[in-house]
């Protein structure tokens, strides 16, 4: 085996992994979470979605999250974002405490969810707008966010106008308009066709590498997530737990070739091994 796709720990299903990772940073930036687990409750009894999680996703890295169906992975997102409260453990951005909705992050999601009567620009500008911030200092920038994700000319047009794809370059816009540390994306190119989907891969490299923003993805497709990412986390079945997470030892810049180079593909198999015997991933 490649040392460099050496998963940096795992554990056991039934584990509470406490992971020292090689690559841990200072919990003043980036993303921390400590002991963090989320159980639902509901009337017809509690739903553990996952197991007490511990890791830390430092500035500017491009973090990518697998797992099968239904094993937590954007009940960690939301948690992240403050849209939800974990049962256990605590989460810090940025080195403050999550404990509410925040401006620090950016969430792009599987749909576009672009508002039908909003022009591209104005739905760009629409956290601008919820968050009463100056517009006059926003504008530019929602322009200049268009045309680096090669929508100028666009910026007039209604969303269905628009293709899938470049929708999704809009709804990224919109989650970047207000200058966040991090970007969030549950599943954001699965509803798109692969080829637009592989477009929208390097695009979204170009942009943070970009930007220098920190990213945390979640996908089910785990060549995506290689192709990406600096570092993969599989999670296990719900209630989810960390399997293992590897570092990618691809050099960037990356173009579509990487997915040719030996390195990818071990990987890529190293990850499939977790889910042999699921069928919930590409
Ligand atoms: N509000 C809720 N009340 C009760 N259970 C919930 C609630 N939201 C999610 N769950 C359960 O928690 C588990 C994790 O859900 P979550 O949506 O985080 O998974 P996921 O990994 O993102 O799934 P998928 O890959 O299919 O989108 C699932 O079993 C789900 O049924």
């Amino acid at each position: 085996m490649n040392p460099a796709t050496k998963p940096t720990e795992t554990n056991q299903p039934s584990a509470h992994l406490r992971l020292v990772s090689d690559r841990a940073g200072s919990a003043a930036s980036g993303i921390t979470l400590s002991g963090v687990s989320k159980t639902y409750r509901s009337r017809d009894g509690d739903v553990p979605s996952l197991r007490p999680l511990d890791f830390h996703i430092n500035e500017g890295e491009f973090f990518v999250v697998v797992g099968p169906s239904g094993c937590g992975k954007s009940t960690l997102l939301k948690m992240i974002s403050g849209l939800l409260a974990p049962s256990t453990g605590e989460i810090l951005v940025e080195g403050e405490p999550v404990t509410k909705p925040h401006g620090n992050v950016g969430i792009v999601f599987q749909n576009a969810l672009l508002l039908p009567w909003r022009n591209i620009l104005s739905n760009v500008m629409f956290p601008i707008d919820m968050k009463k911030l100056p517009r006059n200092e926003y504008l530019p920038r929602a322009k200049a966010l268009l045309k680096l994700v090669g929508l100028e000319g666009f910026e007039k047009k209604l969303p269905w106008q628009l293709s899938g794809g470049m929708q999704q370059r809009a709804s990224i816009c919109r989650a970047l308009v207000h200058d966040p540390k991090i970007m969030l994306m549950d599943e954001p190119f699965g509803a798109l066709d692969a080829m637009t989907r592989e477009k929208m891969n390097v695009e979204l490299m170009r942009i943070q590498r970009e930007t220098g923003k920190t990213v945390l993805l979640i996908t089910h497709s785990i060549p995506e997530a290689v192709f990406l990412a600096d570092r993969v986390l599989v999670m296990t079945e719900r209630p989810g737990a960390i399997a293992a997470i590897y570092d990618v030892p691809l050099p960037r810049p990356r173009s579509l070739d990487a997915m040719a180079d030996p390195a990818f593909t071990e990987l890529v198999q190293r990850i499939r091994k977790h889910f042999f015997t699921q069928s919930a991933l590409d």
